[in-house]
């Protein structure tokens, strides 16, 4: 018999940890790792109508606006009838949240609590793989060659609104529209908190919350797909 699918949300502010403990998740129990900042890179690079507009927010360090971002991903999270999956990036506004509401019932919201100055310190160290958003960090998972992506060997490149001077207003912006977000999740008995200023840490505690809710590997109709 089948498996019942897992459908489950990832949120914390920028540097909390949701693409790293993302990777673990999908890499412990098998959930797809969905990355709503995955799907518009995607887009960009196939220019669709909806990539090219993103294009022009994400290049200005704004938000994609609302119905861009349902519009482009709620059709994705639709043609996956047969897998559990883990978003990380999606919802992040109220807006976000109500559109995802009807289109699925998450089991499971998971929300990182992570202090001002342990963010400044992870992203102001923060380097990118621009073209397939692969992250370092390099006091915790530096890249094998410095300034060189792993598998690619290109070279990394940092964001300028990772660096403190940027980050005070994205973590202001964050905590506005995240709070309707999480009482509404908090509302339905779907919430889950982990504080803490080390991904190390608060893993174990993950671990063993998704341990009582997926039992077992993934459904055996998944187990051929290749985790992303
Ligand atoms: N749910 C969303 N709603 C609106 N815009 C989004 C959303 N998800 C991603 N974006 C846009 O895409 C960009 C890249 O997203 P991505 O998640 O890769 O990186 P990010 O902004 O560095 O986030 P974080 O620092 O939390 O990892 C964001 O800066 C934002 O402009
Ligand atoms: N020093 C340190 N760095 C960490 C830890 N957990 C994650 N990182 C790094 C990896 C990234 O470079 C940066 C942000 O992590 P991320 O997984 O990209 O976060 P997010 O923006 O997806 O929420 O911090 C951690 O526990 N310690």
């Amino acid at each position: 018999m089948m498996a019942k699918l897992f459908r489950a949300v990832i949120m914390g502010p920028p540097g909390s940890g949701k693409g790293t403990i993302s990777e673990r998740i999908a890499q412990s129990f098998g959930l797809k790792h969905l990355s709503s900042g995955d799907f518009l890179r995607e887009n960009i690079a196939a220019n669709t109508e909806a990539g090219v507009l993103a294009k022009t927010y994400i290049e200005r360090g704004l938000m994609v606006p609302d119905h861009v971002m349902t519009r482009l991903l709620l059709p994705r999270l639709e043609e996956m009838t047969r897998h559990s999956w883990l978003m990380d990036g999606f919802p992040c506004t109220l807006t976000q949240a109500k559109a995802l509401n009807s289109t699925c019932d998450l089991d499971l919201v998971i929300s990182l609590n992570i202090p001002y100055e342990t963010l400044k310190d992870r992203l102001s160290d923060r380097w990118i793989h621009p073209a397939s958003g692969r992250v370092y960090n390099m006091g915790f998972n530096p890249p094998r060659v410095q300034g060189r992506d792993d598998l690619s060997g290109e070279p990394l490149i940092q964001h300028d609104n990772d660096q403190p001077e940027a980050l005070v207003a994205r973590l202001r912006h964050y905590k506005d529209v995240a709070k309707p977000v999480i009482d509404l999740y908090k509302s339905k008995g779907i919430l889950h908190t982990f504080s803490g200023t080390e991904t190390d840490k608060i893993w174990p505690y993950i671990n063993s919350l998704l341990s009582t809710k997926i039992p077992s590997r993934p459904e055996t109709d998944t187990q051929h797909i290749p985790l992303p």
